[in-house]
């Protein structure tokens, strides 16, 4: 679904934001990154949807048919839920019956078919993210990316969206590419969890994750998680050298 070789990317400020990141995404696998802050993962996100170009490196997709979800839900305040959610089916040219068919569907299974004559003004932190959910998944991508999704909301609320998130996933069969700064939230949601380095971002290490979906929220407090949870940690701490240097 998706290859990325060798990639760096230095802004035209200088800041080398990635130094050879190479990663690949097989079709309907869910695949998350975290790493230090600054370290480059928006960066990666951003060239991964096409919306930066590498400074070095190639980007390869299988789809172009690429879902976005940012922290910002960037609702349009003076359209309903439902009109938001059309929008990026008559951005894409979908028919009026098309669009208005699959935004009743993505509604429905986000759980906002009763707020979908509502104003984003309206509706809480939750169902605003809930109503990009929806918009997202209007063009049924193949390819998912998420950045930080839910960084702005509570922590019921987030562990609410992971699970939606995932039976999202389950039901569709995107492929999906998360960053988070949540290694919890990682751990539940991605079939291995990939840990980046310290700006510029490398990959220090992967791992696995030895659990089926659909994950039952409680998986969160089994040994076998936080021994994962632990694995994760383990690779973001970078590697103490003793004082003599050995
Ligand atoms: N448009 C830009 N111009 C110049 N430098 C940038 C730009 N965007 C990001 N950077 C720099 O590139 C580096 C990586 O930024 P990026 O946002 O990708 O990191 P991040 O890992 O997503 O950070 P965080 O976890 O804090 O969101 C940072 O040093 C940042 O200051």
């Amino acid at each position: 679904m998706l290859t990325i070789k060798d990639l760096s990317v230095r802004y035209p400020t200088g800041t080398l934001a990635l130094d050879g990141v190479s990663l690949s995404l097989a079709a309907g696998e869910f695949v998350a990154i975290v790493g230090p802050s600054g370290c480059g993962k928006s960066t990666l996100l951003k060239v991964a949807a096409g919306l930066l170009a590498p400074t070095e490196g190639s980007v390869a997709k299988t789809s172009d048919h690429i879902g976005f979800v940012f922290q910002d839900p960037t609702l349009l305040p003076w359209r309903s839920v439902r009109k938001n959610v059309e929008l990026i089916g008559e951005l894409r040219g979908m028919s009026r019956d098309d669009r208005q068919k699959a935004a009743t569907e993505a509604i429905a299974k986000v759980g906002l078919s009763d707020f979908a004559q509502d104003r984003p003004s309206t509706l809480s932190g939750g169902m605003r993210m809930r109503a990009s959910l929806a918009r997202t998944l209007i063009t049924r991508p193949e390819l998912m990316l998420f950045d930080e999704p839910f960084g702005a909301l509570d922590e019921l609320t987030r562990a609410k969206l992971c699970d939606d998130v995932q039976t999202l996933f389950v039901a569709d069969q995107f492929a999906g590419l998360l960053v988070t700064h949540s290694i919890s939230e990682a751990v539940y949601l991605a079939e291995r969890v990939l840990v980046m380095t310290d700006r510029p971002g490398r990959f220090a290490g992967e791992v696995p994750v030895p659990f089926d979906y659909p994950r039952p929220p409680d998986i969160r407090y089994t040994p076998e998680f936080a021994k994962t949870t632990a694995g994760v940690y383990s690779l973001l701490q970078p590697p103490s050298t003793s004082e003599d240097g050995k």
